[in-house]
């Protein structure tokens, strides 16, 4: 059973324990626990330092020089650092731009004007909000049909659920890799081979997966992935998203935002619209330079220990989560949402009551922050590098005591 002993037991054999003090506010005796790191990553110290330096040494010395310098490459450099460190990508298939929400709409509409003649869109109906309403957009824009797989609060989608939808007039299939509610993690090389065969292009919506569970997507045939940078890479509120293009398919795909910065030649700023060759066609208009400064340092921290060491952190925190929420009194009738293989979770446990929403704002209260997701979820989210052990221990003691109330 889950205990405050066991917590600091996994702690004390956790390699990655140290690295917890290097996030700012990891020493701040008002947040208990801080369980939403899915949602929104603490920053890294040295990222408060980049950002402080960023002003006078970068933007105040260097002014319009560094567009030449370093920022108009940086979309793709960092672009590149995310895809060898993070998605097992090789070289040119990643930019980082935009926001996810518009990254998605710009690769959904160029994805389904790859297949001309196809008139659905498959999607499943708890996908986050932002790809299913650009999806039914899309469909409205281009006259197609949308196919939705049905999900809940509980799932994710499985390869017999696809294949069920699945037809000659399929161009694309927009799943998520690990579920936003749940915490279902896909298997996204079966699912992508199963799509394949029908003909279909597969995006893959990786921002719960990316820095916490590894991907090779290079090597599981994937078409297009969109994910953002605020979760577990830290990149902070609004840090840009990033997408990823398999090399054979990036001339074939035309992005709807025609914009100077996805030109062949901005700086001709001659008449007509010519992309880019590569994933530079992908990007529209000036990035977010500053927005890409803090993740810079969440990439490095990652590469360091190694996506394997994430991956196993991850897994004993939300095995330990699951243990203690399995220990209360099955009076309580609080249920876990979230897939008890491991093997099938991401790095996020959900556990469903129906005083969930009125618990997490007490929580919140008393420094303890998970979020909560109608109708009755409560997610607690384990950010492998700024998460302990006990600190988990610390917020599910803090829930307990609010059921005990009840
Ligand atoms: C799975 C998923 N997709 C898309 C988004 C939307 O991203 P954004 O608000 O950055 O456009 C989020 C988070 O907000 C998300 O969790
Ligand atoms: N992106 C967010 C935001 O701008 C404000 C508050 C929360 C968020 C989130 O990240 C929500 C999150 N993607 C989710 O999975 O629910």
């Amino acid at each position: 059973m889950a205990s405050l002993a066991q917590a600091e037991e996994l702690d004390a054999h956790d390699p990655l324990r140290s690295k917890r003090d290097l996030f700012v506010g990891s020493d701040d005796p008002g947040i208990v626990a801080y369980l939403d790191g899915n949602s929104l990553g603490r920053p890294l110290r040295a990222s408060a330092a980049r950002l402080a330096e960023f002003v006078p040494a970068a933007w105040g010395a260097r002014l319009i020089r560094g567009w030449d310098e370093e920022w108009f490459d940086l979309p793709l450099t960092l672009g590149d650092r995310i895809g060898a460190v993070t998605l097992g990508a090789a070289p040119g298939q990643v930019a980082v731009g935009d926001s996810t929400t518009v990254l998605l709409y710009k690769l959904i509409r160029a994805a389904v004007d790859a297949r001309p003649g196809r008139r659905e869109i498959v999607v499943d109906t708890d996908n986050f909000p932002t790809d299913r309403y650009l999806v039914e957009a899309i469909a409205a824009e281009r006259n197609l049909v949308v196919r939705w797989i049905e999900s809940d609060t509980r799932g994710g989608v499985t390869a017999p659920e696809l294949e069920a939808v699945l037809g000659d007039d399929t161009a694309l299939v927009l799943l998520s890799h690990v579920a936003y509610r749940s915490g279902f993690l896909a298997d996204v090389p079966a699912l992508t081979r199963i799509a394949h065969a029908a003909g279909a292009l597969v995006l893959w919506d990786v921002c719960h997966s990316v820095a916490s569970v590894p991907m090779d997507l290079d090597g599981w045939g994937v078409d297009i992935a969109v994910g953002c940078t605020y979760k577990y890479l830290n990149g902070g509120p609004g840090s840009p998203a990033f997408v990823y293009v398999r090399r054979e398919l990036q001339e074939s795909l035309v992005q709807p935002i025609q914009g100077w910065m996805g030109h062949a030649a901005p700086f001709d700023m001659g008449p007509g619209y010519s992309p880019a060759p590569g994933m530079r066609r992908f990007l529209s208009g000036t990035p977010s330079i500053v927005g890409m400064q803090a993740l810079r340092d969440m990439v490095d921290l990652v590469d360091e220990v190694g996506m394997p060491a994430v991956r196993a952190k991850s897994e004993t925190l939300t095995r330990f989560a699951i243990d203690a929420v399995d220990g209360w009194p099955a009076s309580w009738a609080v249920d876990v949402a979230t897939p008890r293989q491991a093997e099938r979770r991401g790095s996020h446990v959900t556990i469903e009551h129906p005083a969930f929403k009125q618990i997490t704002a007490e929580l919140w209260r008393r420094g303890v922050i998970p979020d909560f997701r109608a109708p009755q979820g409560m997610r607690l989210g384990l950010s492998p590098l700024s998460t302990s052990h006990v600190e988990l221990w610390n917020g599910l003691e803090a829930v307990r005591e609010q059921l005990v109330r009840l």
